[in-house]
């Protein structure tokens, strides 16, 4: 990047958080002169000078009336740390002071306003005489040691030990390193040194012992949020809100960059960058391709609105030569390819499980089979004989049945077996099939295929194989992906996360070739929502437990926002009529959503439309959330909870949160008969109102009429306002 008498000029994320302050024209002057200071830092229109008192800071010209204040990392490496009116630069230089952070590594610099000393680029140790913690301090219990231990900038100690309630200690969050603010944010929640350093600080902590001195060295670090790359900061200046093209969080990008040795799966709660992860290594893997028109690189999701969302991120993150790569494909899709190309199903259209269901229920009357429900038979069918990839029937005798609940005979699985032979029958002479029966098809034809192509050493389909929203793939799913993609180094990147599971697919990767033992972590900061609204989320999922896609369970711990807004507002009504007047009263004090950042999301179908016909009425544009995504951009977008899976929005209404509908009145009758399927059901509904939930970034309301939803606790409840 140096040319010649040039110079590197890296911008520190905390610099672009004041640059995007600025005026667009003013943001341009920062782009000009970026581009000047690279070429030639001796350009004599940039005044650059090393600002007196402190060797490593200096000074440069931006415009008339900004001015750029830098940090010489060593030899031609500079790092643009803050961009401020002329004035202020000078004045306030005594604020500002940086460090290499102990644990990380990272470079900090940071506004010391609020301590109130001058200590630009000097490191004082917080003096106990003058500071003495007042009775109430927030951090009383926990020592400097500590705080040092999680990664907690030394100069700001003197200011946590004044802190005494949770509005100065978000004032200081605000302005703090991201980790000393997550660090000092879960000791406030209550977590434990030990369970903070474990959760916080360790994933981001660097390899290698820090020389606090050496800026060069961590000038490079992840833990050093930096862009260098000109497309990149770009299209920051042109687009304030694409700062995750830009700066991962330091967790974030070591599972990006990171060389695996076989499969790897990335977890964490909603908004933890899941997807940008996922985006991110699908660019990190192009990078490492030699040049090639060909596309070896998967990346597949499961609905496709959101596969639609992918690939215009990925377009802006990487540009056409990135997306040329890669296969952007829902997975459903990928199956239909499979079976197309290897000649089955030619001419058959798919019918949804309703449909299938219907079909049961035909063929069973006309059996005159009393015995067997066509709502079992039809799971029964999906999830173990499809969704397991059987073949024969005494695979099926053989089979586990995990999650089904009802225990069969050997003779009740002979009958059920002819029974799925039947059906299949039935379909193939309708001419239609299930999402399912193609999947299991296409596990089947990739595996044909895979076999050969092991005796070809170049024959797989992928490279790579990276996908997002894994928790709601099945097993033929699975089996196909890993038929794919040769087991060899970082072959699958897997992102998910169970609690967000809104289908009934429960695997264990382990057992279907996808080893990820040793390879499986967990993010954890979430950028999407307040602290307000995940404390809210996380109540509805209260008593349910989740799994890792791999046989062992998953939590939440050290799930965190640094984000901080209103609490929701929960509101019970009398009947369905009042909530909708509500809702609408909701939406006028939010004032108009011309840019579709707003939604309203209900649990049934019927809802979604009476809402729609309402807003309509009341001459509030309304559109409504198909399998697509919305059908237009702009006005308040309203769907049921499945649409909402992937989206994000600024403020959102859940409104029908009642009894009977979320969870579905129908799932009460397994309870007694099949107890496990009840608690399966019961899960999902969960994790669909977690799910919806969980799209709110600023603002959340939750409404119901008649009696509450069970899933909205006690707890929640008590601050309804009915
Ligand atoms: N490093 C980052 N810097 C800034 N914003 C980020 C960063 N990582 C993620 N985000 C933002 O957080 C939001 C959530 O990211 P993303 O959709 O990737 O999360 P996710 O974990 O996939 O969520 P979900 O599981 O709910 O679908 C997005 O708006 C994204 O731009």
């Amino acid at each position: 990047m140096a040319g010649q008498g040039g110079a590197t000029l890296r911008i520190l994320e905390r610099a672009d958080k004041e640059i995007m302050k600025l005026s667009r024209s003013d943001r341009g002057a920062v782009w000009e002169f970026v581009s000047k200071f690279r070429t030639n830092p001796g350009n004599p229109g940039l005044h650059f000078k090393q600002l007196k008192g402190d060797s490593r800071l200096f000074s440069a010209r931006v415009s008339a009336d900004h001015r750029a204040l830098l940090l010489h990392a060593g030899d031609h490496d500079y790092l643009l740390v803050s961009v401020k009116h002329r004035k202020d630069v000078y004045e306030d230089l005594d604020r500002y002071a940086y460090q290499i952070n102990r644990v990380t590594g990272g470079i900090e610099v940071f506004d010391l306003t609020p301590v109130g000393d001058s200590i630009v680029g000097r490191l004082l140790p917080p003096d106990p005489a003058v500071v003495a913690p007042p009775a109430a301090a927030l951090f009383a219990a926990v020592s400097d040691a500590d705080l040092l231990r999680l990664g907690v900038a030394e100069p700001l100690l003197p200011a946590i030990r004044q802190l005494t309630n949770e509005d100065e200690l978000q004032a200081l969050i605000e302005e703090a390193p991201a980790l000393t603010g997550e660090a000092l944010l879960q000791l406030f929640g209550g977590a434990s040194v030990d369970e903070v350093y474990e959760q916080v600080t360790f994933p981001v902590a660097a390899g290698e012992t820090v020389d606090p001195d050496d800026y060069l060295a961590a000038v490079t670090r992840p833990a050093t949020p930096v862009t260098t790359d000109d497309e990149a900061l770009q299209a920051m200046l042109d687009e304030p809100f694409a700062r995750w093209q830009v700066y991962l969080h330091p967790a974030q990008r070591k599972l990006v960059e990171r060389d695996y040795s076989g499969p790897t799966r990335v977890g964490g709660g909603p908004g933890t960058g899941k997807t940008i992860v996922a985006l991110h290594r699908v660019k990190h893997l192009v990078e490492q391709l030699e040049p090639g028109a060909d596309r070896p690189i998967l990346l597949t999701t499961f609905n496709r609105n959101l596969a639609a969302d992918l690939r215009t991120r990925l377009l802006t993150l990487g540009g056409e030569q990135v997306l040329a790569r890669v296969d952007i494909v829902t997975i459903d899709k990928l199956a239909s390819r499979v079976v197309t190309d290897a000649g089955m199903g030619t001419g058959r259209r798919v019918i949804d499980d309703d449909r299938a269901v219907q079909e049961w229920h035909d063929l069973l009357f006309e059996l005159g089979t009393p015995k067997w429900e066509p709502d079992f038979l039809h799971a029964e069918w999906s999830q173990v004989i499809l969704g397991q990839v059987l073949t024969s029937r005494a695979d099926y005798f053989r089979a586990r049945r995990p999650g089904r609940g009802r225990a069969l005979t050997r003779a009740d699985r002979d009958e059920i077996w002819q029974l799925t032979e039947r059906l299949a029958m039935r379909l193939e002479e309708k001419g239609v099939w299930t999402w399912r029966q193609i999947a299991a098809a296409a596990a089947r034809a990739e595996n044909a295929r895979a076999d050969q192509a092991a005796e070809a050493s170049d024959g797989y389909r992928y490279r790579h194989v990276v996908v997002d929203e894994a928790q709601d793939l099945n097993a033929a799913h699975w089996k196909m992906l890993r038929a794919m993609v040769a087991p060899t180094r970082n072959d699958l990147f897997i992102v998910g996360d169970t609690h967000q599971r809104i289908y009934d697919n429960y695997v264990t990767l382990g057992q279907l070739g996808i080893n990820i033992r040793g390879r499986s972590s967990r993010l954890t900061r979430c950028y999407r929502t307040t602290r307000e609204i995940l404390a809210s989320g996380l109540e509805l999922l209260t008593g349910e437990t989740y799994d890792d896609l791999d046989g062992g369970e998953e939590t939440l711990a050290g799930y965190r926002s640094l984000l901080h807004g209103d609490r929701p507002v929960l509101r019970g009504l009398r009947t369905w009529a009042e909530e909708r007047d509500a809702i609408v009263a909701h939406l006028r004090a939010w004032g108009p959503a011309l840019d579709g950042s707003i939604a309203v999301c209900l649990p049934t179908r019927e809802m979604v439309g009476e809402v729609v016909d309402r807003l309509r009425a009341e001459d509030i544009p309304a559109a409504e959330i198909g399998p697509d995504g919305p059908k237009q951009p702009d006005g308040v977008h309203v769907g049921t909870m499945h649409r909402f899976k992937g989206l994000e929005y600024q403020r959102m209404i859940l409104g029908g949160i009642c009894d009977g509908l979320v969870p579905r009145a129908g799932i009460t009758a397994y309870a007694d008969v099949d107890p496990v399927r009840f608690q399966r059901e019961r899960a999902r509904e969960r994790s669909r109102l977690f799910v919806a939930a969980t799209r709110a970034r600023d603002e959340l309301a939750v409404f119901w009429h008649g009696t509450r939803s069970p899933f909205v606790t006690d707890a929640l409840a008590s601050r309804a306002d009915t």
